[in-house]
């Protein structure tokens, strides 16, 4: 507790008594030293993640080290959050700090979980399951994972070009070599047949993953709904954008612009609206 108390007084000030924006700053300005390994290192570091994971268990033991610790802190008491999910997004990191190449879909698939299916999981105690919802919650978590992995699939299809000039490429091997690809042809970075008859198949197999998560929407609390929806169709259209660009996601960002941005929130809001598909389902 004496630590605690200690860890909250940054720079003479005492924090815990601070509520303004600089306070919140110069949190912040630590809080990312503290996990890149000094102020002007670019990269997260093994020690670094390994004072991440100490931090993260004080915190869910009731001992923040800073502002926005004690902000997840007091969120763990008021929902049923588990500890598993955080510490295996920071094993994903760990495991992003070793590994440039993915053998095939069960290790993407297993990296995709720790980085971003793990966010599903810790937002489905906040969000909620609707009351009147007669889904499992098992399967309420299954869609939850879905648009993780569903984001993240999408996330790495958008960033081949600027993973590649990283060194990274993170697309199953068998498959790239199944469509007669190489390393060699991601680092050059040219758009053939080969290359959109491969994305089509990735595109393919990410919007799976948006339907299997659409199920699971609709069976959370209303009030969280239209976020998620909006997130879910906003991030899905930047597969349609890859395709607008004919599958340049070599030297191509694919960006989905602020007016589709716009009309998705009412069309959103409008799914929001919808009954849970469990409670649809048993009523015809
Ligand atoms: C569907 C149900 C039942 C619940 C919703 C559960 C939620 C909120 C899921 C969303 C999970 C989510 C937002 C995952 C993040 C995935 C993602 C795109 C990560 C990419 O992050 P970075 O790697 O930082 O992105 P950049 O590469 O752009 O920096």
């Amino acid at each position: 507790m004496e630590l605690t108390r200690s860890c909250l007084v940054v720079h003479g000030r005492d924090l815990a008594d601070d509520r303004g924006a600089a306070a919140r700053h110069m949190v912040w300005c630590r809080r990312t030293d503290e996990l890149v390994d000094g102020p002007n290192a670019s990269h997260i570091t093994p020690q670094a993640l390994d004072r991440w994971e100490r931090r993260l268990e004080d915190l869910f033991a009731g001992r923040p080290y800073d502002m926005l610790d004690a902000a997840l802190s007091d969120t763990i008491t008021k929902f049923p959050i588990d500890i598993q999910p955080f510490k295996d997004m920071i094993d994903g990191m760990r495991t992003d700090l070793k590994k440039a190449r993915y053998k095939n879909f069960d290790e993407l698939y297993m990296y995709c979980y720790y980085v971003a299916g793990t966010v599903g999981l810790m937002s489905v105690p906040v969000m909620g399951i609707a009351p009147e919802s007669k889904a499992t919650a098992e399967s309420v978590y299954g869609a939850a994972l879905a648009l993780g992995l569903a984001n993240q699939l999408t996330n790495i299809l958008r960033d081949v070009g600027e993973d590649a000039r990283r060194g990274r490429i993170y697309l199953p091997q068998d498959e790239l070599a199944e469509a007669g690809l190489s390393d060699e042809d991601i680092f050059k970075g040219v758009v053939t047949d080969k290359w959109r008859k491969f994305m089509k198949r990735q595109i393919k197999r990410a919007r799976m993953f948006f339907e299997e998560a659409e199920r699971g929407v609709t069976e959370l609390r209303k009030e969280s709904r239209w976020p998620v929806w909006a997130s879910l169709l906003l991030y899905r259209q930047i597969l349609d954008e890859i395709e607008a660009n004919d599958y340049n996601n070599f030297t191509k960002r694919a960006y989905v612009g602020k007016a589709k941005k716009v009309l998705a929130l009412p069309v959103a809001y409008g799914k929001s609206l919808l009954l849970p598909s469990s409670l649809r389902n048993n009523q015809t």
